[in-house]
């Protein structure tokens, strides 16, 4: 059994160099700046401010890594899509992201957060790309689902799907960083791809 309280922050890594391969298993978080990456990882260990929750948007400009019990990693992408960074920053980005993606054996599992209002942008589908590309296996999160009337629900989910082209064998889990909904759906995920409870 894996003790989610014992959440540790271990690095915040800006060049490849940096990422930790001691083979630990590690669940990666991407999605645009602002939709929720570190609540969501906040959500998920049930803590308050424990991965930092920016009120300015593209705050989280390296990867930071959280190691869980000593048996796997929370990893926090920083989040694209925003309008304010320059072409130099948005470089560097895309480069360390891509570096992270392209070493084989790092990703378990893949979390990639979408805002659950929206329909999913050129940079989501471009993410959506590179998760299917990776081979490995991701779940969708649409966070946000408090700001839903409960109507917009199902057709905001389904236009997830059609629009990042995702497969019916893939889970896109409704979810609110906010308010906890979807949370068992998502630890359920990453304890089967852990092989391990979570408690
Ligand atoms: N209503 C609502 N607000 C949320 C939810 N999740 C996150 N937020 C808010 O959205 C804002 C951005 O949240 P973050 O967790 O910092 O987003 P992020 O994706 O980590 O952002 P970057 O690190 O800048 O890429 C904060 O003001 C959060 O309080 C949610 O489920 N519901
Ligand atoms: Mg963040």
């Amino acid at each position: 059994m894996i003790h989610l309280q014992n959440a540790e922050f271990v690095r915040s890594a800006a060049k490849k160099e940096d990422f930790p391969r001691d083979g630990l298993p590690q669940i990666v978080f991407s999605g645009r700046s602002n939709v929720g990456k570190s609540s969501v990882i906040n959500r998920i260990l049930n803590r308050k401010n424990f991965a930092r929750v920016g009120n300015a948007p593209g705050k989280t400009s390296h990867i930071n890594y959280f190691r869980i019990d000593g048996k796997f990693y929370l990893v926090d992408l920083p989040g694209y899509g925003y309008a304010k960074v320059s072409q130099a920053e948005k470089a560097r980005w895309a480069r360390l992201i891509q570096s992270w993606f392209d070493d084989p054996g790092l990703m378990t599992l893949g979390c990639m957060l979408v805002d659950a209002r929206h329909k999913p942008t050129a940079d989501d589908c471009t993410m959506g790309e590179w998760f299917k590309q990776a081979g490995k296996p991701f779940v969708v999160v649409a966070n946000k689902l408090d700001k839903l009337k409960k109507s917009e629900i199902e057709p905001n989910l389904q236009r997830i799907r059609d629009t990042l082209e995702i497969d019916a064998d893939i889970e896109v889990i409704p979810f609110s960083a906010e308010k906890g909904t979807g949370r068992p759906d998502l630890l359920g995920q990453i304890s089967a791809h852990l092989g391990e409870g979570l408690l």
